[in-house]
């Protein structure tokens, strides 16, 4: 599939910064794909995200998104591409309503009043939260008003959903909703390209490929399994194992036999469950 996001040799330090934000950084993305940004804190993953999202002036290296070069003139129709939900719900909102707060975007971008509607109402259904258009946003749980944000982002239609730690302040069911939804919207027809940044490795381990970020720079990249399974790699970049690695390893310890390679946690309970029921 092409390319809809190409970082070549991407550079940035911020002023008055020793250290390097980003060092050198170059990696593809096709249209569709889910990737996922992990790095211990200051590795440079949400500096990453703003500079392709044209929010700061890096000095050297390229960007492109869907074809064009980010540029000082191109940034308003690269944004156009983007959908950005950030990790704090309570500072995103805009509307009175939750309905309002989902039109935001379509009002600023003039869509007719029956079509705004319609898609304000889809978008809505697709988070479900449909019955809560009406509803305050500062009433809802922490998932339920990233739903919204979300919503007010699939109403706007991009290809490129871009999630900086958007789930890291929510409870777990919380989590778990937000989750589902882009579940969801992958095996829709039209899926978007999702860029996710997060500490939760359970959340990483869904998307279909790892860029690791250490100092600033992208050290490597590859699927959850290959990443995950790579103990090495875990340590030297202060990465926290996956609780299936960490549970192979005590069933290791025990001599008790043990899963071979990274597992997700349902791989895990089927695997438990086989050999359960084997024993
Ligand atoms: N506004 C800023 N001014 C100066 N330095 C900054 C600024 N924002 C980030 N940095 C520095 O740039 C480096 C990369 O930070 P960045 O926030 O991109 O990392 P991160 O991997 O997203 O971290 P976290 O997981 O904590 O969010 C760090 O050394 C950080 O201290």
């Amino acid at each position: 599939m092409a390319d809809i996001i190409k970082v070549e040799q991407l550079t940035y330090r911020y002023s008055q910064a020793d250290q390097l934000a980003l060092d050198h950084v170059s990696f593809s993305v096709a249209a569709g794909e889910w990737i996922a940004i992990v790095g211990h804190n200051g590795s440079g993953k949400s500096t990453l995200v703003r500079a392709i999202d044209g929010l700061i002036g890096y000095e050297e290296g390229s960007i492109t998104v869907a074809g064009t070069e980010l540029s000082p003139e191109s940034v308003w129709l690269v944004r156009e591409h983007i959908g950005m939900v950030f990790q704090n719900p309570d500072n995103q909102f805009v509307g009175a309503t939750v309905a309002d707060d989902v039109a935001f975007g379509l009002e600023n971008a003039s869509v007719p009043r029956t079509e705004m509607q319609e898609r304000v109402k889809a978008a809505l259904s697709e988070v479900d939260m449909l019955d809560f258009a009406d509803r305050e946003p500062s009433r809802l749980s922490g998932g339920q008003k990233q739903r919204v944000a979300l919503a007010g982002i699939i109403a706007m239609n991009p290809s490129i959903i871009v999630l900086d730690e958007a789930t890291s302040m929510l409870d777990p069911h919380g989590r778990q909703t937000v989750l589902a939804v882009l579940t969801k919207l992958r095996k829709a027809g039209q899926a978007p390209t999702i860029i996710s940044i997060t500490h939760d490795l359970a959340e990483a381990a869904q998307a279909q490929r790892l860029l690791v970020m250490n100092d600033g720079k992208l050290i490597t990249q590859g699927t959850p399994t290959t990443i995950f399974s790579n103990d090495a790699l875990l340590q030297a970049t202060g990465l926290d194992e996956p609780f299936t690695t960490k549970l192979s390893r005590a069933l290791a310890q025990r001599q008790l036999a043990s899963p071979t390679g990274y597992l997700t946690d349902d791989e895990m309970e089927d695997w438990l469950w086989q050999s359960h029921s084997t024993m």
